[in-house]
């Protein structure tokens, strides 16, 4: 029987995509699923919400419960994409925390921060056809979404259907320059991983304040 290679391979892509709710995140990572030629995973925080057993819970231990499930959520991406697998994730920046996390966990270089935006008028009608989502949630998410400012690259899904989005990203892949939007900001947030990843990183520290946005 052939024995597989353990050794520590490279680490594998994060292409995190990060827009408000309606904004087309899901849609973008799948086409982008059909258009990258390597193997490559779509891990959305939806699919762990599911994941997540139907108990009552008070309004103090379904917070506590929701942060477990975006922390272990943001280890889980980290996981994959240190065994060497190209990963897209299907994320929603609402909460400062949140980025401080990711910036104490992923490996800054292997990171392609992906805006995914949309007008406010086509989210509106967005959510209106979907009737899935509460109205407005998306144009309340708007402000903080983007406030870290920075992307590699950013893709506008209002007039644009997914599969032309995954074709630019795909495109810009091979030539992205340095240092990553996750290397610019990591000084900024004063994160990183090294005293992050150790120690329990700032986004623990942060995540007695943590809002309770919730689910999205
Ligand atoms: N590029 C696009 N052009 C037109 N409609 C789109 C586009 N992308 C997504 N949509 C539509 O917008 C709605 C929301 O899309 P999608 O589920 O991909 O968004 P999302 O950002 O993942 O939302 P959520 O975070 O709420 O799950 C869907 O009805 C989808 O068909």
């Amino acid at each position: 029987m052939t024995v597989p290679d353990l050794t520590a391979p490279e680490s594998g892509l994060i292409v995190f995509l990060n827009g408000t709710s309606s904004s087309g995140k899901s849609s973008l990572a799948e086409a982008l699923l059909h258009t990258l030629d390597e193997p490559c995973f779509h891990l959305p925080v939806d699919a762990f919400h599911r994941m997540r057993s139907r108990h009552e819970l008070t309004p103090d231990a379904l917070r506590a419960t929701l942060l477990r499930t975006w922390r272990g959520f943001h280890r889980a991406v980290a996981g994959m994409a240190a065994a060497g697998n190209t990963v897209i994730v299907d994320h929603v920046l609402s909460e400062p925390w949140r980025l401080r996390d990711c910036l104490d966990l992923f490996p800054p270089e292997d990171v392609v921060l992906v805006g995914v935006r949309c007008s406010p008028e086509e989210l509106a009608r967005r959510e209106q056809s979907r009737g899935d989502r509460p109205l407005g949630l998306a144009a309340g998410q708007l402000a903080q979404v983007h406030a870290h400012g920075i992307y590699d690259i950013e893709c506008d899904t209002t007039d644009t259907p997914p599969e032309e989005c995954a074709r630019q990203i795909k495109e810009f892949l091979p030539r992205r320059p340095t240092p990553t939007a996750f290397e610019r900001l990591g000084p900024v947030y004063g994160t990183g991983r090294g005293d992050g990843a150790e120690q329990g990183g700032t986004a623990v520290r942060d995540a007695a304040r943590v809002g309770t946005e919730g689910r999205r």
